[in-house]
């Protein structure tokens, strides 16, 4: 789904059914009613209900709908930073929210309509993971916004559920992990069950829930720096001047995660082009793909370019990257962040890459899209969103993608086929079928040339939320030998 299609999905879904079940409406009724709808949104809990109601009942990405909310919407600094917090938090908890919530509930939480179901939501983190929240005001900002919305009834039984949960909170019971493991690691970690049973078959309990609890910490904040306009010396002295703490990154020497969010974008020094915001993990494929400087390197899905402007980098932004992207929408904020990171050997293609022609390269990077399990801390509805089977249907694009990237490639030339996943399907497996279908190529093995921790028993980088405190992603360089 493209952006419009998605904005279009955005004024296509609210319910307005009265206490109950969920019903379906044609659009004709929506529209008479929506504009008694638009004005019952308001507030930092109401916008909370709005865009948890569209994530739930459309293909859109939380991302995206907060940013459009945020853009349209008057709300302060500090409450832009509340709604960001309780949209994530309610997703990132949405499995164990929903498992205390169903045990209070009188009927199925599950078919109460949107309204209800996310007013409680947000209602219960703010009281299970709010502190500077108290108690009494989640539940009567709940209670007056269901009443406003849905009428006394609902309302009173809001009023009645919320505050039986608090009477209860420290003795709130989940399955017998000895009766059902994945269960009680579902609903107590708060993820959907097929995933977990994956895990716990690949993992064991014990990683697999080191893994949960990364998944679900609040996402580290990572900045590259622009060797283009700086170095890491002089951008430590910076931060430390402003009085920013960080680490400096365990891999990278130019990445530097900072202990606390912070609006960042405002630092002048961002303007100027000093630094990127990316994650540490995404910095291991592009020094996998071993640029140098003058060389011809094809982007094969750029946008919005995070990589592009890493490789330009390493390159002293010499020689010459054709950067492809499908959506031209996602190619402008390329160029715009190339542009204020003074980077000038980028040319962006809008073009599906299964179809672009050009002359062989001397290195192609297919960071191909992907589930997106290796970023859950970011984007935690990708986990509610986005199923096994799902998975297994991305597999076939992203082996159509290798192979043509490796059909732009020079002999002696490498690809780099990277995911920001930690599925097997998706990267491991991919590669082997590609080994298999093309003899021309051999994976180079990452062993010796990067830290061991980060290198699989295939040579392949693969880093994990749990084990490298960075987002999970996954790299393997194949070399064309004929
Ligand atoms: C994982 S994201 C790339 C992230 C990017 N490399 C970065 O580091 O910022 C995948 C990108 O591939 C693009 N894409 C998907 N299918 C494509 C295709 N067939 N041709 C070109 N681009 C495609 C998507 O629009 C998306 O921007």
């Amino acid at each position: 789904m493209n952006h419009s299609e998605e904005l279009n999905n955005i004024s296509n879904e609210e319910n307005l059914s009265q206490f109950g079940e969920e019903q379906t409406e044609s659009k004709e009724e929506f529209h008479l009613e929506e504009h008694k709808v638009v004005d019952l949104y308001q507030g930092v809990r109401g916008l909370a209900v709005k865009i948890l109601n569209r994530v739930e009942k459309t293909d859109a990405y939380l991302e995206k709908l907060l940013d459009h909310e945020m853009r349209n919407s008057e709300l302060s600094g500090q409450d832009k930073a509340l709604l960001y917090e309780i949209v994530h938090g309610v997703t990132r908890w949405m499995g164990r929210l929903d498992w205390i919530l169903t045990g209070f509930y009188k009927g199925q939480f599950s078919k109460a309509i949107p309204n209800l179901r996310n007013g409680l939501r947000v209602a219960l983190y703010q009281i299970l993971f709010l502190d500077k929240i108290p108690d009494h005001a989640a539940v009567n900002e709940a209670v007056e916004f269901v009443k406003k919305l849905q009428g006394q009834k609902p309302a009173d039984l809001t009023n009645a559920i919320l505050r039986n949960i608090i009477r209860s909170k420290n003795a709130i019971r989940y399955p017998d992990p000895e009766e059902d493991l994945i269960g009680y690691l579902a609903a107590y970690y708060s993820h959907p069950s097929w995933m977990v049973k994956r895990y716990v078959e690949r993992f064991g309990r014990e990683e697999t829930e080191k893994l949960l609890l990364a998944n679900n910490e609040k996402p580290y904040l990572t900045l590259r720096v622009n060797a283009i306009k700086t170095n890491p010396e002089e951008f430590g002295k910076l931060l430390d001047s402003v009085h920013l703490k960080y680490r400096r990154g365990k891999y990278n020497p130019e990445f530097f995660q900072l202990q606390n969010l912070t609006n960042i974008t405002a630092w002048e020094y961002f303007a100027k082009g000093y630094f990127n915001i990316q994650d540490e993990s995404t910095g291991l494929a592009c020094k996998l793909l071993d640029v140098k400087p003058g060389m011809r390197v094809l982007d094969m899905c750029a946008a919005p370019g995070g990589k592009t402007a890493f490789l330009a980098a390493l390159m002293q932004d010499k020689g010459e990257i054709v950067a492809i992207d499908k959506f031209e929408a996602r190619l402008k904020l390329l160029r715009r962040n190339n542009e204020r990171l003074g980077l000038t050997c980028v040319r962006t293609v809008e073009s599906d890459a299964l179809e672009y022609e050009d002359e062989p390269f001397d290195r192609v990077l297919a960071d191909v899209p992907c589930s997106g399990t290796g970023t859950l801390s970011k984007k935690p509805d990708i986990k509610w969103k986005k199923d096994i089977f799902d998975i297994r249907k991305m597999t076939e694009t992203q082996l159509k993608l290798l192979k043509k990237a490796a059909s732009l490639v020079k002999v002696g030339g490498a690809v780099v086929y990277s995911t920001c996943s930690i599925e097997q399907e998706e990267n491991i497996d991919v590669v082997k079928k590609f080994l298999e279908e093309n003899p021309d190529f051999e994976l180079e093995s990452a062993k010796g040339k990067f830290s061991d921790d980060v290198v699989d028993e295939h040579g392949c980088i693969q880093t994990f939320p749990h084990r490298h405190q960075m987002d999970g992603a996954f790299s393997a360089k194949l070399v064309r030998k004929r």
